[in-house]
């Protein structure tokens, strides 16, 4: 399975240096230290740490003296919390974190810092690719312990022990450590990848909804690591095949058809779900947008690559519009840029929430009629969802007029949004919604109720990016050149092109 993110936060201890085996001894020294002090002052009979069971329910992962107080308190001993500043010897929960943390940089000193080298290639690898990457710890030392394996300047943000005392942030399992570093990244918790190999930190991933959550086997046992939030569990990082989702310039794109036998091989492995546009992708781009037609030839070849696989058509164009270009009964068809749907066996689906929109359309729709009529060469197409106002027609100099006025109109009706399109300007609702959410829905029916089914997604405008970006398992190609960066995979030059990759396919 392929999984498709921006970014990936990676867990210190245990999944890029072998720190989490000298915490454990250390945490053991500490505790079996203070315990015996205990018995020798008559209190109760002393019992050894146990790296086994105590290190991974107690103190694995989280804040220093968070990871004493649990531990006492499984013991029944209520100790005051004191001051950070505390003796090691004072008899606090302070006094002891700081004792096991000055055991911690004596093992350290006279050991070293091992790392998980694999580990560690695996995600410089992901980083050339342009996977965005930070580093979390709870430890206070992780800045000292990356210097000392000279690893910090590989991380592009790090949010360890200190960072979260300065900032107030919640230890693990909290999935406030996480979000940090997401929003240090600049992306979403749904955009990224999270690494861990302590049960807190996958409990803390799961909380913090975070696209993958990945346990490294390595203390905590896979079935442990699944059980407690781990979407996947491994020894490695090697094992994980990420897709890493970053822009591009079209122009960098690999051939689609150079490399047509690659993909097919990966096509026979898993066999995809096509998704195709209609405008620049199917039919060429036309000056009239009710002359837009596909040949007899590229009908064709779709209508025989409908036999072999899965096919919708994702278009701007209104639903019943683009069924009757294309003229195919067995496949899948969205309109209105995912707004409305349908298929065979009568499926389908509008959009409710938009339904609710569209007597602002009415509103709206004569009174840009109105304050554009003056311009030359301004079409209007309504589409049941959605409103395109075409300007291909119109003088040059006369493009920013027709957006300024759009956005003028618009600006007194929040629950409808402007979007770009070739040459054209798109009315749609204001809602989270666009050809990527209706691929997700067709891919739920088409692919047997798996999101996760392979697809291939072939689109030439900056509409299409919204499915480029958010194809789960599969890739994009992308038509032409929208002038904009693309999360594509893979390109084709036109049309013609389009016509010879999927001929190729039969
Ligand atoms: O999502 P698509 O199937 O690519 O549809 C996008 C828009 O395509 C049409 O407009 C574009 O193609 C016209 C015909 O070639 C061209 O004249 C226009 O300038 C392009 O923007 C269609 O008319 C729109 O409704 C679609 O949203």
């Amino acid at each position: 399975m392929e999984y498709s993110v921006k970014a990936g936060i990676f867990d210190l201890d245990g999944v890029i240096t072998k720190t989490a085996r000298q915490h454990a001894k250390a945490w053991k020294r500490m505790f079996d230290e203070y315990n015996e002090e205990r018995e020798d002052s008559g209190k109760e009979p002393f019992k050894s740490f146990s790296i086994e069971e105590d290190y991974p329910k107690y103190v694995d992962g989280i804040p220093r003296y968070d990871g004493v107080r649990e531990f006492l308190r499984s013991r029944n001993i209520d100790l005051p919390k004191g001051s950070p500043d505390d003796d090691p010897h004072r008899e606090t929960i302070c006094g002891l974190g700081n004792r096991k943390n000055r055991l911690l940089l004596e093992i350290i000193k006279d050991e070293g810092v091992e790392v998980f080298r694999k580990n560690i290639n695996q995600i410089k690898q992901w980083k050339a690719d342009g996977l965005r990457i930070a580093v979390i710890s709870s430890s206070k030392n992780c800045r000292q312990i990356l210097q000392s394996t000279g690893l910090e300047d590989m991380f592009e943000a790090r949010v360890d022990g200190v960072v979260s005392q300065e900032r107030n942030i919640k230890g693990k399992p909290e999935p406030d450590i996480f979000l940090e570093a997401a929003k240090e990244l600049g992306v979403s918790p749904e955009e990224a990848m999270i690494v861990e190999d302590a049960i807190a930190g996958t409990q803390a991933g799961k909380k913090g909804n975070f696209k993958l959550v990945t346990g490294i086997i390595n203390g905590a046992t896979k079935e442990e690591l699944l059980q407690n939030g781990a979407d996947i569990a491994v020894n490695s990082l090697e094992e994980v095949n990420l897709k890493i989702k970053n822009l591009r310039s079209p122009a960098a794109l690999p051939s689609a058809v150079k490399n047509i036998e690659q993909l097919k091989s990966r096509f026979k492995e898993h066999k995809p779900l096509f998704f195709l546009d209609f405008d620049g992708t199917l039919a060429p781009i036309v000056t009239h947008h009710q002359d837009a037609a596909m040949d007899p030839e590229m009908k064709n070849i779709v209508e025989k690559l409908a036999s072999e696989y899965k096919i919708a058509v994702i278009s701007g164009r209104g639903l019943s519009d683009v069924k009757k270009r294309v003229g195919l009964e067995n496949i899948y068809y969205a309109g209105s840029h995912g707004f409305e749907i349908s298929g065979p066996g009568n499926f389908s689906k509008d959009n409710e929430e938009a339904k609710k929109i569209l007597p602002v359309f009415e509103k709206t729709e004569p009174v840009l009629k109105e304050r554009l009529k003056h311009i030359q060469g301004v079409e209007f197409e309504r589409k049941k969802f959605t409103l395109a106002i075409h300007y291909r027609q119109a003088a040059g100099s006369a493009e920013e007029e027709v957006h300024r006025i759009t956005e003028e109109v618009l600006a007194k009706h929040k629950q409808l949004k402007i979007g770009e399109g070739k040459k054209v300007i798109e009315i749609r609702p204001n809602l989270e919604w666009d050809k990527g959410k209706a691929v997700e829905i067709l891919k739920m029916k088409i692919g047997n109720s798996e999101t996760a089914a392979y697809s291939v997604y072939i689109g030439d405008d900056v509409t299409d990016e919204d499915a480029f970006e958010t194809l789960e398992n599969g890739l994009g190609i992308l038509v032409g050149d929208h002038g904009k960066e693309t999360y594509a995979d893979f390109r084709l030059k036109d049309v013609e092109e389009v016509k010879e990759f999927l001929s190729k396919l039969l």
